[in-house]
Formats: structure tokens, sequence, C-alpha cells
């Protein structure tokens, strides 16, 4: 079977005024179906520069992207990108946002309707179809985006911080949520975050970049018994705080260097 993504001696520098500034050199990655993978690293390693590339946002000055076997040209609705901050519309309504891919790529039907309605229903969010975003909380707000992302059925998941703005507590359902629906539907998914508990507690593997280059210094596979768990018990299964401290002291070594 093909990779989901393959990224093949991916090179990308910004170009400034004066000179240019590489932000990821030589990257060569396969995501299998149904992977999920966390990216870490200091900042500035490139991580959402990578994923910007694999959504089709940018374009790397070398190297190819591929997503199920085609060359990346430019954004696609198989691939879903979630952020940090949820960008809901406020004059729409909730359900008016969770079909706004569903629009926009000219997939709204009924049926889509109702498998939209059953998404927001899922996520927890059952009588609040015809609120606004404003009488919503953090939490809430970004499982209606997280519905706005699925409604279009991506194969491809791109997380770029999407927990890191929310309280502890309500980032932990949110890990757990996310894990399941992704799980159920076989879809795969690319985390970047900053917190290396929550890597180990999502994904199958864990990728560590380094910067000054952005290049993939270790790729660390989480064991079958912290994969399997639901991310909330992920961190008391045996093992777990090992790798914790092989990937810590792997990233220290990293910094050092950089
Ligand atoms: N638009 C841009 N123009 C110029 N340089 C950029 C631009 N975006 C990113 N860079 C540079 O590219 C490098 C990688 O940046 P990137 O944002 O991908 O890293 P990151 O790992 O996501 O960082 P962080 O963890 O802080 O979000 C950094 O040196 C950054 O300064």
């Amino acid at each position: 079977m093909l990779p989901v993504v393959q990224l093949k001696g991916v090179t990308h520098a910004y170009l400034g005024d004066r000179e240019a500034s590489l932000a990821v050199e030589d990257l060569n990655l396969n995501v299998e179906q149904g992977e999920f993978v966390s990216l870490v690293g200091p900042s500035g390693c490139g991580k959402t520069t990578l994923l910007s590339i694999i959504a089709g946002l940018l374009q790397p000055s070398q190297g190819e992207v591929f997503v199920n076997g085609e060359p990346i040209m430019g954004p696609s609705p198989e691939v879903g990108y979630m952020l940090q901050q949820d960008y809901l519309f406020p004059w729409r309504s909730i359900l008016d946002n969770a079909i706004l891919g569903l629009e926009l790529t000219g997939n709204l039907t009924e049926e889509s309707r109702k498998r939209t309605l059953e998404l927001l229903r899922e996520m927890g969010l059952e009588g609040k179809e015809h609120a606004f975003p404003n009488q919503l909380s953090g939490g809430m707000r970004q499982r209606v985006a997280l519905v706005r992302t699925l409604a279009t059925n991506p194969g491809l998941l791109l997380l770029d911080e999407p927990f890191s703005a929310l309280d502890y507590q309500i980032k932990l359902q949110l890990e757990d949520l996310v894990s399941e629906t992704l799980r159920s539907r076989g879809t795969t998914a690319i985390l970047v975050t900053h917190d290396l508990s929550e890597a180990i507690a999502v994904s199958s593997s864990v990728i560590l970049l380094q910067r000054n280059p952005g290049k993939i210094r270790k790729v660390f596979s989480v064991p079958e018994q912290i994969r399997s768990a639901p991310p909330l018990f992920a961190r008391d299964q045996p093992g777990f705080s090992e790798l914790f401290h092989e990937i810590w002291k792997e990233m220290e070594i990293a910094g050092r260097e950089s």
C-alpha cells in the first residue's frame, strides 16, 4: 500500500530582503495509512513549515511531496488542516460554521448536512447547532472546528497545536475525543505539538526535529500498550515515562548542538 504522505528530499528556504533562511533541509518521511505521527522539536525547527508544505499551502524550494501517491499541487479536500485558533465566523451559527468546508468544496447535500449534525452530536454539541460562536466555550469552539475539518471526510488530518490554547482538563478530554474519532475512521494524522506527553499519548510515532536547519533527528516508535490506551490512560502505561525521558534527553542534546 502506498504511504499516505511521502516527502522526498524536501528543502525549504524563506527568501528575505538580504538573505534566504533555510527552514528545513533534505527531509525524507513516509506516513502510512492510519498512522498518527507527532512532530516535536525546538521552536524554529520547521514544524509549521512542514505542515504547510504537506497542506499544499507552501511550495518547497526543492524536493517532492506526495499525498496518496499524487504530487501536491495546492490545497486539497483530501487534506484537513486544524490550527490552534478555531477561526469560526462569528456571524454564522455553529451548524453553518461546521458545514463551511462542505459548502466551499461543493459537497453540501442533505446527506452531508445530516452527517455533520451527527458529528456535532458525537462531539457533545447537541443543542448548540443554532448557537453562535461567542455563546460557546473555547473547548466547544475547538470541537466545532474539528467537526468542520472532519465533515469533508479528509483521509489526512494535519493538526498544528490544536489543543495548546485550552485549559489542561479540556485539552485532555479533546485529545481523547480526537484520538478516538480518528482511530474509528482510520484517518491518518500529523500533529505538531510542544507538549511531549501529548505527543506520546496520542501518537503511533514521535518524530523529533532539530533546527538550523530543520532536519529529522530521530523517530521514536510508541509501544503498543501505550498506543492502544486512550490518551488520558496512556500516560499511566508502563514504558510511558521511560519513553518521555528518552525523547527529552535527545531533545536536550539536540538543543545544545543547535
Ligand atoms: N514567513 C517566513 N519568512 C521567513 N522566515 C520564516 C517564515 N516562517 C518561518 N520562518 C523561519 O523558518 C524557520 C522554521 O519556522 P517554523 O515556523 O516552521 O518553525 P516551528 O518549528 O513551527 O516553530 P515554533 O515551534 O516556534 O512554531 C524559523 O527559522 C523561522 O524563523
